[in-house]
């Protein structure tokens, strides 16, 4: 069987590490990187994802995903949400925690959003996973973002205390990679 090539835009080596992992563990596609740090536009994560790969599929000049990341606090109306790269980056992991200090809820949602385009010029397609979890005091090795303070509800484990395995398997990236896989498999069958 053929492998359908995508090419993946991201400035993230961590995500692209886990792209790689959860869709090239069965035969179908290979993932090409292009880094780019594509600048996002504020608003709903759609419009934020949408806007991201439009620009992604002009500047490559062919089809392409990316991948948007968001983490909503449910004591916060959801937010950062779509600005949680800028909230990690000024506040850290214990600022993150220290903002629910004063909330009863600590629960959370890891949700990826993946945008497909076939080219410049068309519209980007979503794709959305999610993991419900909650945060906390940071457990385990600091090795991606906010792995540390998110506990998953399926198994009790911060991201970071999980292996890349036991990660890939129930997080929000996986869950959103099968329904985009779906899609691109539909595709490749018309
Ligand atoms: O180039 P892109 O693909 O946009 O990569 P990015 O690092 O800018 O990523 P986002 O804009 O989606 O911002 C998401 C933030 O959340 C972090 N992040 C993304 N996925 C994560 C995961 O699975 N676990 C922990 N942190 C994650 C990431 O490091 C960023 O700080
Ligand atoms: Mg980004």
């Amino acid at each position: 069987m053929t492998s359908q090539k995508l090419v993946f835009v991201t400035g993230n080596k961590n995500k692209l590490r886990e792209v790689k992992a959860i869709l090239e563990s069965a035969p179908g596609f290979t993932i090409e990187s292009q880094s780019f740090d594509i600048p996002e536009l504020q608003g709903t994560t759609q419009e934020v994802s949408r806007a991201k790969c439009r620009q992604a599929a002009e500047l490559i000049g062919g089809p392409c995903i990316t991948e948007d990341t968001a983490l909503c606090f449910k004591a916060l109306d959801d937010l950062p949400g779509p600005y949680i790269k800028d909230f990690l980056t000024k506040l850290g992991n214990e600022g993150l925690v220290k903002l629910l200090s004063g909330f009863e809820d600590k629960g959370a949602t890891a949700l990826c959003t993946f945008a497909y385009s076939a080219g410049p010029g068309t519209e980007p397609i979503l794709f959305e996973g999610r993991t419900e979890g909650r945060i906390v005091p940071p457990r385990g090795p600091p090795n991606f973002g906010w792995n540390p303070i998110f506990e998953a509800e399926d198994n009790g484990k911060t991201f970071a205390e999980m292996s890349e395995d036991e990660k890939n398997a129930i997080s929000h990236r996986y869950r959103a990679l099968v329904k985009l896989r779906a899609h691109l498999e539909g595709l490749s069958h018309s």
